[in-house]
């Protein structure tokens, strides 16, 4: 009971020590406390991604208001009798850059989805904000053409999606006026009818708008009472001297507490999976260090190149799209020591550790590549430069590979090799785990010269068609002794025949409820860019030309002499995956 609320906010811990050191003493007579406890959890019985309940209206980040103000100080204070039904609290979300593609194509659909699995609080409302101008009904239409019913549960799903586009709102302003954000103040402030109000704004804007959106915000549309919360998309910056100064700006008008820097990787399942995966099963843990692993690949791939975002892409590359952020906070959930909970901070804290006991990343540890124009089959596809977003003779990677090795006794030599690319054959995201050779193997013999060929191997496929697999040797059925390698498999379609929710729906069910396991902290951040930003300069002073890859190809063969000289193989490019 005494963690059940304790890991949120200091309100919730100050509520739940108490409770508990109350709880210790209870008699007939102090029955107040473990109600109000109960009320409080009743209200809003949801879970968040640690798998604790949720409080969706759980009070102040310290933002608007000093802390003191939230400290509750009395007992009456702490367990009130009489507790406030959910019905007069509110959720107010804004989605500024609401014309754009992601509110479309992910976030709007993502809260729909929690509205359809009643995740969302009852009372609650969304409002779009961006500067293309259009009414609360032509949102509406927009959005409603990219909102989908779960393919399990289909029922109701029409009147669900009218009721939900029913709360949906929508104001035209700059991302720079005050005014304009004072006018949506005045907008939501009416929509929230007097009820105390949490306010949640998502920034799915370019990164040049995020420090005036949140100046705007936080100073005129902040909430009074409530929380104020902010998601900020990547990319945070686009080195270190970048990244800080935005974290800078950013906390010129917001606490860290406040501050949701999204990495939507982390929100994928099988990413979630992979904690689980290595701390709930003695199996795997056991295993986990240099003395059994003799590598790690993470590998991400996408069959399409960057159409339409060439713009967006060409100033970042690769490196910054991928690598710097989903790719390297899944090797830091991978290689961290086990946390001393489940709450955000120790996770962080562990993840930050990784980051930091990372060597220096060496050009010649690094491959880039660039896709060409190809043909095949009577259709071409464009290279990269052809697309007219991209400047002329752009040497931006579509495609790096990197060895990249970490300075602790844990994983001292273990390469682990990052592969992104665009424009590749296939759309995939895995992490693949390449065991040793077994010592002494009675078997040698029965797997011919290539024992690389007979090593374990376990791969968590985050996407498509999610799975975890085991590679084995085993003996082929008969007679003889022939050996062969098989899967044992997890297939998540098979053993979980629903659909798995979207990154952001988790990402943003946890942003309502203050869990912050999943979004990066700024310590993380730099971290993360102290790695990246000495490598990118010197491609980028350097001024060193990508290999070309066909589109639709394998990427460029020096990936595969990255590989083999660190005396492995990437995982995903053998005779069988
Ligand atoms: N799209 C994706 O798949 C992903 C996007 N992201 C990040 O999410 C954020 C939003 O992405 P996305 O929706 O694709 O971005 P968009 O380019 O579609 O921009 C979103 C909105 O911002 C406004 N906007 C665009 N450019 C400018 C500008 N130069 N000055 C002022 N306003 C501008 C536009 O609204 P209006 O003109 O109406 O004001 C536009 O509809 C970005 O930070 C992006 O890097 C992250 C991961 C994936
Ligand atoms: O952050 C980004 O991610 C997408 C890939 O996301 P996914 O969930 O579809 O795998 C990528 O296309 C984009 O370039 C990048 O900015």
């Amino acid at each position: 009971m005494a963690s059940y609320l304790s890991h949120r906010n200091p309100y919730l811990a100050i509520v739940t020590s108490f409770a508990v050191r109350n709880e210790s003493r209870a008699s007939p007579l102090s029955i107040s406390p473990i109600r109000s406890r109960t009320q409080v959890r009743n209200r809003f019985h949801l879970n968040s991604s640690n798998g604790n309940p949720l409080n969706a209206f759980s009070s102040q980040d310290g933002s608007a208001l000093p802390i003191e103000h939230i400290k509750p100080q009395t007992v009456e204070e702490l367990f009130p009798l009489s507790v406030p039904e959910s019905t007069e609290y509110n959720l107010s979300i804004t989605v500024v850059g609401a014309s754009g593609d992601l509110a479309k194509k992910k976030i709007f659909p993502a809260l729909f989805a929690l509205y359809y699995e009643d995740c969302l609080p009852e009372n609650f409302i969304i409002f779009g904000y961006a500067r293309t101008k259009m009414t609360d009904e032509e949102l509406r239409n927009t959005i409603s053409k990219t909102l989908t019913c779960r393919i399990d549960k289909r029922e109701n799903c029409e009147d669900k999606m009218d009721q939900f586009l029913k709360r949906c709102f929508y104001h035209s302003g700059q991302y720079n006026s005050e005014d304009h954000f004072a006018e949506l103040n005045c907008k939501l402030k009416e929509k929230e009818g007097g009820r105390l109000s949490n306010r949640l704004f998502y920034l799915s804007v370019p990164p040049n708008i995020f420090v005036d959106v949140v100046r705007c915000a936080s100073l005129k549309a902040s909430s009074e009472k409530g929380w104020t919360r902010v998601i900020v998309e990547k990319p945070f910056g686009r080195d270190s001297e970048s990244s800080s100064e935005l974290t800078k700006c950013l906390k010129q008008y917001l606490s860290e507490e406040q501050i949701f820097r999204i990495d939507h990787y982390l929100g994928k399942e099988l990413v979630e999976n992979l904690s689980v995966l290595r701390f709930s099963n003695l199996v795997f843990e056991p295993l986990w260090s240099r003395s059994y692993i003799r590598s790690v690949q993470l590998i991400f791939s996408e069959d399409f190149g960057t159409e339409g975002r060439g713009g967006y892409f060409d100033n970042y590359g690769i490196i910054r799209d991928i690598m710097q952020n989903h790719l390297l906070q899944i090797l830091a959930l991978f290689a961290m020591e086990p946390p001393v909970s489940l709450d955000a901070e120790d996770i962080r804290n562990e993840k930050v550790k990784v980051l930091r006991s990372m060597i220096p990343l060496l050009l010649e540890n690094v491959v880039v590549g660039q896709y060409k124009g190809h043909s095949k089959d009577g259709k071409s596809y464009p290279g990269y430069t052809d697309d007219p977003t991209v400047p002329n003779g752009s040497i931006t990677p579509t495609f790096a590979a990197a060895a990249l090795f970490i300075n602790n006794a844990r994983w001292d030599g273990v390469p682990f090799l990052m592969k992104a690319g665009k424009a590749l054959h296939t759309r995939r995201a895995e992490i693949r785990v390449q065991f040793r050779h077994v010592p002494g193997n009675l078997y040698k013999r029965n797997f011919g010269t290539d024992l690389d060929k007979a090593t374990n191997e376990l791969v968590l496929r985050v996407q498509p068609d999610e799975a975890i697999y085991l590679k084995i040797n085993n003996k082929v059925p008969g007679l003889g002794m022939r050996l062969d390698r098989s899967d044992l498999n997890l297939l998540f379609r098979a053993r979980y025949p629903c659909e798995i929710p979207d990154a952001y729906e988790r990402l943003l069910l946890d942003a309502i409820e203050g869990e912050r396991r999943l979004f990066i902290r700024s310590d993380e951040l730099d971290a993360a860019w102290a790695l990246f930003t000495p490598l990118l300069k010197e491609l980028e002073n350097k001024k060193i030309t990508p290999e070309l890859y066909p589109y639709g190809s394998r990427g460029p063969v020096g990936a595969h002499y990255l590989a083999a000289k660190h005396n492995v193989r990437w995982g995903d490019l053998g005779n069988e995956d």
